[in-house]
């Protein structure tokens, strides 16, 4: 009886592997053989092997760049491998990913990003935001569902709203400047990314929690948490199969979570038990309840505490602003400093301006913002090297999920079918193609002044810039990144002198492989969204 029983369960072992293994050989060839057809159409792909498609490509570019650079860093390597090939091309990296319609052509990216013609995201952005926020957030919500929260947050983000925000943001920035000013007393390498990522953190806390996070003072776990399940999510199959299976992997996540639920519903449950009442207030907690509370007042309902189903989504929409908010400003105010610090002509210039505007004195700089946020409009330099940085290094990019019906067009007339494909508009191709930017691989904050002021030569192409993306899924942040950034340039560049410090950094930690991307050590690496690597060591000095 025991041999039959354990050969039965042999059998059916040998018969499920069989199948799977079937199964695979069987999905590998439909995708190989879907490849080579598209490629008999002419349409543009690297060189495609039958047997392995383009991992072999995908591999060879991986050798080459260090194992912690971004992924975003491939189509722009394909490029320069391949010069000729043109700006939109399939991938076949099949098993590791659906086959991947790259785009880096702005008038097809905005094909599938425009208001009528909107492809959904790609299953992987639920994948990879499903750690960090349980999938229930504005970046991963489609159809009617997104639009009603969308349109519900949007007067938190307004113009006319960050106006009123400045000062709040400002009180922040003074607290990051005075940890710099620490720094420059100490005299010592220090990661200037930790100081970006708390500020921005403790900027977001205020915006959408009305919560002084303090995060610059200390520790919160709530937010150790949060940094922590950067490093659990994925995409696809980036981080390897072991890791993604590490049973360890799944309690991390699980208890990252309940840390951070733990925190937010707090806050939740206060927020809704003090004040029953409608406010006025826009931040993104107080937008969230007001809903909530409208429902009731329609339904006559007094449902004493929040119900499941609201709380699931809100929780969610906290917890993905509080993300978002802060990890690609973080990264861009690091990235404007590097690029200021390597320019002294562009830094003269910035500072130059802010004497213009600001006042000679740049200790007073807080004082004067915070009295008239307006001066914020006034610096179009700024506003550039903004613009520039995003450009050089931009954060995130845009996956989307193609459909059946859907097809793209280039500029030669070429259709593009979508279905089945990972449709990715890869901004850092984009901002790097010599197609669409003269001077490419330049630091030149003039593209971006206005008209009467820039050379006509360096005229951006229209759809060309697009770090927050542009049309209905665009950044709902844009407003909040720009005044922020914009702040703590006005703030800082009067005050400090910085130097990259890679190669004490280097000296102390004695890292092994390659270390740079097209010569680049400050490149960047994938944790959350785009980062620079090693934490962007450096020295300060006063200005
Ligand atoms: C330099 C800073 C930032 C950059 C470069 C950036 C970039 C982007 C991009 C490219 C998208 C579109 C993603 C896609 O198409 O799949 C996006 C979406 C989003 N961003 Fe940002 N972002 C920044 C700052 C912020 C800030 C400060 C916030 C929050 C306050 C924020 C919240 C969001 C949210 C919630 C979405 C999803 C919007 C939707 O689908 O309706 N971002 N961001």
């Amino acid at each position: 009886m025991t041999w039959t029983v354990s050969s039965l369960a042999w059998t059916m072992l040998i018969g499920i592997v069989s199948v799977l293994v079937v199964a695979f050989i069987g999905k590998a060839w439909r995708v190989r053989r879907y490849m080579r057809m598209l490629q008999k159409r002419g349409l543009p792909m690297p060189p495609h092997n039958i047997l392995f498609g383009h991992l072999g490509l995908v591999a060879s570019i991986q050798r080459s760049l260090p194992s912690d650079a971004h992924g975003h860093y491939l189509a722009d390597q394909i490029r320069q491998r391949y010069p000729e090939l043109e700006p939109t091309f399939y991938l076949d990296l099949w098993p590791a990913s659906d086959p991947i319609l790259v785009a880096t052509d702005p008038d097809v990216i905005a094909q599938f990003c425009a208001p009528d013609h909107l492809l959904p995201k790609h299953p992987g952005v639920k994948r990879f935001m499903y750690p960090i926020t349980g999938g229930y957030d504005l970046n991963c919500l489609e159809g009617e569902t997104w639009k009603f929260w969308r349109k519900l947050f949007n007067p938190g983000f307004s113009a006319g709203h960050m106006q009123t925000l400045v000062p709040t943001i400002v009180d922040e920035v003074c607290i990051f400047r005075d940890d710099l000013s620490r720094r420059v007393r100490e005299g010592k390498m220090f990661s200037f990314e930790d100081h970006a990522l708390s500020l921005a953190i403790d900027v977001i806390g205020r915006v959408a929690l009305d919560t002084k996070l303090n995060i610059q003072g200390q520790p919160n776990p709530w937010i150790s948490a949060l940094l922590n399940q950067r490093r659990w999510a994925a995409f696809g199959l980036e981080m390897g199969i072991g890791m993604l299976i590490n049973p360890m992997r799944y309690f991390h996540i699980w208890n990252n979570r309940r840390i951070m639920d733990k925190y937010i519903n707090r806050d939740l449950d206060k927020r809704y038990t003090t004040s029953q009442k409608r406010t006025t207030s826009k931040t993104i907690i107080d937008l969230a309840l007001n809903a909530y509370r409208s429902e009731d007042a329609v339904a006559g309902n007094d449902r004493g505490e929040l119900d499941a189903v609201f709380r699931k989504y809100a929780l969610s929409q906290m917890k993905v602003f509080i993300f978002a908010g802060h990890d690609a400003t973080s990264t861009t105010i690091c990235y404007s400093w590097l690029l200021l610090s390597r320019n002294p002509e562009a830094m003269a210039k910035i500072r130059a301006e802010h004497d213009a505007v600001l006042g000679l004195d740049h200790n007073k700089a807080a004082a004067v913002l915070s009295e008239n946020p307006a001066l914020l409009n006034r610096l179009p330099y700024t506003l550039a090297v903004i613009k520039e940085t995003l450009r050089l290094f931009p954060v995130v990019s845009s996956p989307r999920g193609g459909l059946g019906s859907f097809t793209l067009t280039d500029s030669k007339g070429q259709l593009f079918p979508t279905e089945g494909c990972l449709v990715w508009a890869v901004h850092h191709g984009l901002h790097h193609n010599p197609l669409w930017w003269p001077r490419v691989d330049e630091f030149l904050p003039e593209r971006f002044l206005p008209d009467q002021d820039r050379p006509e030569e360096l005229r951006p192409l229209k759809n060309a810039w697009r770090p927050f993306e542009i049309g209905p899924r665009a950044c709902i942040g844009t407003e909040l990144a720009m005044t922020e950034l914009k702040i703590v340039l006005a703030m800082t560049a009067r005050a400090f002198d910085l130097a990259e410090a890679f190669s004490e950094w280097d000296q102390v930690h004695k890292p092994k492989g390659v270390k740079t991307v097209d010569g680049e050590r400050a490149y960047q690496t994938q944790l959350g969204s785009a980062h620079p690597v090693d934490g962007f060591p450096v020295r300060l000095a006063a200005h």
